[in-house]
């Protein structure tokens, strides 16, 4: 799902509708919120990581995990009823903190900074730990999927339309080992509503994965402008 730059509501019957959600709030103070709460996520992912890495004993273990359920409740004590959704404010801001690609505050995003060239390429880097394992010490299949799909999402999604993704293809290459990976997309042609993207994952050796999309202007979200 795709909502750069703010684009309000989603259709009837779409179930989007308290998704898209503008918000009264500055740009500044957004941004002044994820300097807050990012480097929470961050933690977090250092704590995914080392609960599949350590070896201490099991008495160590037990106390770890008492004291992690003590800082849920803590987190827990405030906190919204569902999902973090996709908000926006008045100046064209958007964020979507939850989201499991780029989300903010989502300690299971890897996380990935995703950047437009003037020529619309559309690029990510990250580098992909432990968390992210499939075969042994590969990237598991899906997590590539799910990047590729991000990545390629944003590039269907130029001049703030919204798109979904309608239909992935990808073709696993070679194996992609865990550690630093680089996604491009671009759009490669547009029927209607429909805008086809093609993209890749590539690690420092090469491309590991080629990937074809098409992602919808779903038939909501359609204006006359
Ligand atoms: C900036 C952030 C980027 C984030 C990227 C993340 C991407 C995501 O994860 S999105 C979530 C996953 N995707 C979804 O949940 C989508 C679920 N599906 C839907 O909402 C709808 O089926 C949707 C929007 C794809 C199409 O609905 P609708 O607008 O009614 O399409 P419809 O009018 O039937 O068809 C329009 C055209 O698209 C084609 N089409 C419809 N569905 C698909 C599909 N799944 N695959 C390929 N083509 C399709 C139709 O054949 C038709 O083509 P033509 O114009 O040539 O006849």
């Amino acid at each position: 799902m795709s909502a750069t730059g703010g684009v309000a509501g989603g259709g009837a019957g779409t179930g989007y509708a308290s998704i898209f959600v503008q918000e009264d709030v500055s740009t500044a103070e957004v941004d002044r919120l994820e300097a807050v709460h990012a480097p929470l996520a961050d933690s977090v992912r250092d704590l995914v990581a080392a609960t599949i890495q350590t070896c201490v004993d099991e008495d160590e273990v037990r106390e770890v995990r008492a004291e992690v359920d003590a800082l849920v409740a803590r987190l827990r004590a405030r906190r919204i009823d569902g999902p973090a959704g996709v908000r926006y404010n008045a100046e064209g801001r958007s964020w979507s903190w939850g989201n499991a690609v780029v989300g903010e505050r989502n300690a299971v995003a890897p996380p990935l900074d995703v950047v437009r060239d003037p020529d619309d390429l559309v690029h990510a880097e990250t580098v992909l730990g432990v968390q992210y394992e499939g075969p042994p010490g590969m990237v598991h299949g899906g997590v590539g999927a799910l990047l590729l799909d991000h990545v390629m999402g944003v590039a269907a999604s130029a001049r703030k339309r919204v798109t979904f993704t309608g239909t992935l293809t990808m073709r696993y290459v070679r194996a992609t080992p865990l550690g630093p990976v680089r996604i491009e997309a671009r759009v490669d042609r547009e029927e209607g509503r429909k805008v086809f993207v093609v993209a890749t994952l590539a690690d420092p050796d090469g491309v590991t994965v080629e990937a074809h999309g098409v992602f919808i202007v779903p038939s909501w979200a359609v204006t006359d402008a």
